[in-house]
């Protein structure tokens, strides 16, 4: 098995890990397929842009998603640690308003599918941690939306002992009540 898929506590947001061929080298993995990706998850909607985003210690970016171009997203990370979360912001979905979160990290070599109606966002577990992450849409700064990172009616359990530092625009985000959703 190249690609496992497992689903989280909210069904759409899914867990993959390619599988590592390791030798006396080292290792070689496919980080992303898009025979595999479609074949193990049903999904084949295509990726338009690839981001990378570096963040230091004490860092927690998010929570983001973009209305009307709503973007798909398949995280992972190639140095350090974060807890990776998704927000259900879909009205009619059971679980709106329910969060999902793991630990992604270059050593564990988990990926998180974060489909669209999905906020996003992550804090960073060590000293630094570099996330590549692949969109369903492109940036469109106009459609960007921000939601309250610690909001008690989402209530996300992060795993920080610490005041994270945050951008102004998360600094200010808007609480789950007063934020644009999805139908
Ligand atoms: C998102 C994005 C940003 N930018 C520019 C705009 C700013 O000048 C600079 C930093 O952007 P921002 O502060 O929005 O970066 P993050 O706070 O990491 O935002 C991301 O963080 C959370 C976790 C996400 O899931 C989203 O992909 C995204 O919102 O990059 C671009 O040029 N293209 C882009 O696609």
């Amino acid at each position: 098995m190249r690609l496992t898929v497992t689903p989280t506590a909210i069904p759409e947001v899914l867990i993959l890990v390619p599988h590592a061929f390791e030798d006396a080298r080292g290792s070689f993995v496919e980080t992303f397929n898009a025979r595999d990706f479609a074949a193990a998850t049903g999904i084949d909607t295509p990726f338009v842009q690839d981001n990378e985003s570096l963040s230091l210690g004490g860092v927690v970016r998010g929570l983001h998603y973009q209305i009307r171009h709503a973007q798909g997203k398949l995280v992972r990370v190639t140095e350090g640690s974060v807890f990776d979360v998704a927000v259900d912001l879909r009205r009619s979905a059971p679980t709106f308003g329910r969060w999902v979160g793991e630990v992604l990290s270059a050593e564990n070599r988990r990926q998180m599918w974060i489909p669209p109606g999905f906020a996003h966002g992550f804090a960073v577990l060590g000293e630094r941690a570099q996330c590549l992450y692949k969109t369903t849409d492109y940036w469109h700064p106009a459609c960007e939306r921000t939601l309250r990172w610690n909001d008690p009616a989402i209530g996300i359990d992060w795993p920080i002992a610490f005041a994270p530092h945050l951008a102004d625009k998360d600094a200010h985000a808007p609480l789950l009540g007063a934020a644009e959703t999805f139908a």
